[in-house]
């Protein structure tokens, strides 16, 4: 079983911006989600998680060996499939991985060529070996960039909101093989879709602000959240009204309706229907207890 161990994680930028505040998590074998808006600090801790960069304070250490003080050590162990890949060069998606696979370290051409030929298969990019990367399409692409954050059998791996522009199909597809691989390694999986982390990870943390603010299994955050979930039909014009009197979670647009869903302990009278809590409803709920 691996672990990853992180403490009490600070990065301050140096134009002063603390993207990330006393960040600690456990983590082990399997799935695990992080879920947070754009600018919660999910890419600062992906980076320095992935030790391409250095936390301010704090320690990250992955089974035992502290990640911050021996950085070759563990980037042999590491996937990375980053945000941003960048710009593709003009050759054959089996040509790039096999140049990715020798700055990884894989010497042997044969195991290379086995090892890429099976990465091709598990990704089903195979039968468009010869193409080039960038002429794939987004899910393509970053269905090659599992392949490459696969190669030399890491037992840790990072991707950052790797589901952000894929169509249903492509995140379906692309998740499920996430869920392959995560069996046996620890994938930490950064995103702002709570549907990714729904029916996928078996543990998770929310980030806020560069502060964790719940983490454990979803299903058990969420049931602490059953009984507390109410939802009513409005008009638009009182949807202020509302946010000042309740703890607004949501409000949607549905068939020209608008329907809130507010967090309350005490039933909130006015006609509020109790409903069942979902993942979205403790995350926005937990927003809005971090703000209070
Ligand atoms: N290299 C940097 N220098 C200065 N500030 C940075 C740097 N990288 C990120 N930040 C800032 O740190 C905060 C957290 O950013 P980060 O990219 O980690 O968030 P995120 O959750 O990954 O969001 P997104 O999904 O938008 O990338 C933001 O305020 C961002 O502007």
């Amino acid at each position: 079983m691996n672990t990853l161990k992180i403490r009490n994680l600070t990065k301050t930028y140096s134009n002063g911006t603390k993207a990330l505040s006393g960040v600690s998590l456990d983590i082990t074998n399997g799935m695990f989600g992080l879920l947070g808006a754009n600018g919660a600090g999910k890419s600062s801790l992906m980076r320095t998680i992935a030790s391409l960069q250095e936390p301010s304070s704090g320690s990250i250490l992955f089974n035992e060996v502290d990640i911050v003080q021996n950085p070759q050590q563990i980037r042999k162990q590491l996937g990375y499939l980053p945000q941003e890949f960048g710009v593709y060069p003009k050759v054959s998606a089996e040509k790039l991985l096999d140049h990715l696979a020798v700055l990884k370290g894989i010497t042997g051409k044969k195991v290379r060529q086995n090892q890429i030929e099976a990465l091709l298969q598990q990704t089903n990019l195979y039968d468009h070996r010869k193409k080039s990367v960038y002429t794939f399409s987004g899910g393509m692409k970053q269905r090659f960039g599992i392949a490459q954050a696969l190669l030399g059998n890491p037992q840790l791996i990072i991707v950052d909101e790797p589901t952000a522009g894929l169509d249903p199909a492509e995140r379906n597809r692309f998740l499920n093989l996430l869920s392959e691989i995560g069996e046996n390694v620890v994938v930490i999986l950064s995103t702002h879709i709570v549907e990714d982390i729904r029916d996928l990870c078996k543990s998770m943390a929310i980030l806020s602000k560069g502060q964790i603010i719940e983490q454990g299994n979803p299903k058990d955050l969420v049931k602490k959240l059953q009984g507390k979930i109410w939802s009513k039909i409005i008009t638009k014009n009182d949807l202020d009204t509302y946010h000042r009197t309740f703890d607004v979670i949501s409000a949607r647009l549905i068939s020209g309706e608008t329907q809130i869903r507010v967090v309350s302990d005490p039933h909130p009278g006015f006609d509020f229907e109790p409903v069942e809590a979902n993942l979205e409803d403790l995350y926005f709920s937990s927003l809005i207890h971090q703000s209070i």
